[in-house]
């Protein structure tokens, strides 16, 4: 389980002038402000979940996971992982963690794939089984073998992806911490990324925190959302109850005789004001705000004006929806459901 308990971080920042002689000042008057990148955060993952921790760029992800994982000590308040606090057991926190993280590596780059994971098959101490175990896995999902014997450093992004990915679970961890994993991925093994991770997640019960922008990796890897906005959490709860709270909705039809789509559109905008037509032929597409009118309203106009011969309701999707909470947030409206 993973605690966190009104963690921040602040940052000292130089504050900078413009221009050469700015560049100057600031280096003869170093002056300071204080960057807030985690302000007073507060959440409680449960062990064996698969959350994902999501965000605009700059609201403090990686900061937290960077507490999380120990590499950063916070400027107050708590976090344990596992029951440990991470930054003051950093050795036994990465026993039982696997980070895949940015920039940062956890392979060799003068080694080779496998001679990275003997290594780190000592430092962990990985019993036998559990290694061969974990390989054949990689071979069947990840196809590790075929980076052969090149030095790490000469592999390409999605090669290396692959070799980082493998080792973050080469020691069965606990708690996976992945920011970004399928970056530089193939399709194919983007997939074969989420079925790796939900594997080990249904069979050995592990912890997934996932950073990430790419939506179908939220979806497909993560039944819950933990969103930051400015440092501060605005959702924590399932991903199809944040979906639900989606300001805007859409109906799509088609329809036979009639009316011109043209005539459609000017006919449903000037009966159902705020509500926005677009056409693609004869396909028509109406989003409407469910404040003012629900997705059965709208299907009844339609049903009383035009022949119907296709039509359906899409599911809100997750981009657009934490678009409308970022911008909540950013308002410091409350959220439905959320935990700020
Ligand atoms: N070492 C640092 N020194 C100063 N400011 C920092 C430092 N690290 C992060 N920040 C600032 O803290 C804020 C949060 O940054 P963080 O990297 O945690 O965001 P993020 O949510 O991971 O963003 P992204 O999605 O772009 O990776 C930003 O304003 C960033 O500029």
């Amino acid at each position: 389980m993973i605690a966190v308990e009104n963690l921040v971080k602040e940052f000292r920042v130089p504050e900078r002038k413009e221009g050469l002689a700015g560049s100057l000042r600031t280096l003869l008057t170093r002056r300071y402000h204080t960057v807030r990148a985690v302000d007073g955060i507060s959440f409680e993952i449960p062990a064996g979940s698969r959350t994902a921790y999501l965000g605009a760029n700059g609201a403090g992800k990686s900061t937290t996971v960077k507490m999380l994982t120990g590499v950063m000590t916070p400027t107050s308040g708590h976090c344990l992982v596992n029951g440990l606090e991470p930054h003051r057991n950093r050795r036994r926190t990465a026993r039982r963690i696997g980070v895949v993280f940015g920039q940062r590596s956890q392979l060799w780059w003068d080694l080779s794939v496998p001679d990275s994971f003997r290594i780190l098959r000592r430092v962990y101490d990985i019993p036998d089984a559990v290694y061969q175990r974990n390989l054949r896995l990689f071979q069947e999902l990840l196809d590790i073998d075929a980076l052969g014997t090149t030095a790490v450093r000469q592999l390409s992004l999605g090669q290396r992806m692959r070799a980082e990915i493998a080792a973050s679970l080469l020691h069965d961890p606990e708690v996976l911490f992945w920011d970004e994993p399928t970056i530089g991925l193939d399709m194919v093994l983007q997939e074969a990324v989420r079925e790796l991770v939900n594997r080990v997640n249904r069979e050995l019960g592990t912890t997934v925190l996932l950073t990430s922008h790419d939506l179908a990796d939220i979806t497909s890897i993560c039944d819950t959302a933990l969103v930051v906005d400015h440092g501060r959490v605005v959702y924590q709860g399932r991903i199809d109850q944040l979906l639900s709270t989606a300001g805007q909705r859409s109906v799509i039809f088609e329809y036979r005789g009639g009316p011109s789509p043209e005539a459609v559109a000017a006919k449903v905008e000037h009966t159902l004001p705020g509500t926005r037509v677009s056409l693609d032929g004869q396909r028509v597409r109406i989003d409407h705000p469910v404040g003012l009118f629900s997705s059965r309203e709208v299907l009844s106009f339609l049903l009383e004006r035009v022949d119907l011969t296709d039509c359906y309701v899409p599911e809100p999707d997750l981009g657009t929806v934490l678009k409308e909470l970022y911008t909540r947030s950013g308002k410091r409206d409350h959220v439905p459901g959320g935990a700020a």
